[in-house]
C-alpha cells in the first residue's frame, strides 16, 4: 500500500492562525487561566499543546501547566498489535485534580486514541473538566466522542490519510491528505 499526495490543507501560517483562534476559544470558553491545564497526546499533540501555552501565555501573561501523555498502554488493540509497542514517557508534572484540562492532539478519526486518553488522564488525577482540542476532524467516529475545538474540519473517504506535520517532529509545519493506492 502506498500514499500519494493528494492536496495540502494548511501550511505553516494557516496552522498558526488556527493555533491562535483556538487559544482564544479555550480562554473565552473557560473564562480565563484559572485552574487551565493542557495535556498533550505524544507525539504530536505534545508540541501543538506547547504552541497552545505559547499563545496563552502571550495573551494573558501566565504559563498555563503543561503537560505530555503516552497513551500506548491504554491503546483496545494492544493485544493485537505485531510489534512490541514502544513505550514513551508520561509526563503531567502537575495534580490534574480539579483541573480544567484541555487535550490537545493533532487528528481526531475513531476517538479511539482519545478514549484511551482519557483513561489514562483519569488514572492520574480527577480533573473538573476535560476539554479536547485538535487541529483536524476528519469524521469517521467509532466511538462517541467530539472535539471541542477544532483547527480545521475536513470531511474524508477512509482511503484517504490526513498527514500532519510539525517542526519539532518533522522539521516542517503542514497538513496534507494522501490517497491510500495498492
Ligand atoms: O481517532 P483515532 O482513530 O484514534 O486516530 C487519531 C490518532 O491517530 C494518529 O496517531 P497514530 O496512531 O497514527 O500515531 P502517530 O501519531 O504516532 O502517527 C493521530 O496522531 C491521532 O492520535
Ligand atoms: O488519517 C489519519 C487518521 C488517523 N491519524 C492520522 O494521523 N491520520
Amino acid at each position: 500500500m502506498k500514499l500519494l499526495n493528494k492536496a495540502l490543507l494548511m501550511d505553516d501560517d494557516a496552522i498558526r492562525r488556527a493555533i491562535t483562534r483556538i487559544a482564544h476559544e479555550i480562554l473565552e470558553k473557560n473564562e480565563g487561566i484559572e485552574n487551565l491545564a493542557l495535556v498533550g497526546i505524544r507525539r504530536r499533540g505534545v508540541p501543538l499543546a506547547k504552541r497552545l501555552q505559547e499563545k496563552i501565555q502571550e495573551i494573558e501573561g501566565t504559563t498555563v501547566p503543561l503537560g505530555a501523555l503516552d497513551i500506548t498502554l491504554y491503546r483496545d488493540d494492544l493485544t493485537t498489535l505485531d510489534v512490541q509497542p514502544v513505550i514513551h514517557k508520561t509526563e503531567v508534572p502537575f495534580s490534574l485534580n480539579g483541573k480544567k484540562v484541555v487535550l490537545v492532539d493533532d487528528v481526531l478519526y475513531t476517538g479511539r486514541t482519545v478514549r484511551a486518553a482519557l483513561d489514562a488522564l483519569i488514572d492520574i488525577g480527577r480533573p473538573q473538566v476535560i476539554q479536547l482540542a485538535v487541529l483536524i476532524d476528519r469524521g469517521h467516529r467509532e466511538l462517541p466522542i467530539r472535539a471541542d475545538y477544532v483547527g480545521k474540519n475536513v470531511p474524508t473517504s477512509k482511503r484517504e490519510v490526513i498527514s500532519v506535520r510539525v517542526m519539532e517532529v518533522d522539521g516542517e509545519d503542514g497538513v496534507s491528505i494522501q490517497d491510500m493506492v495498492d
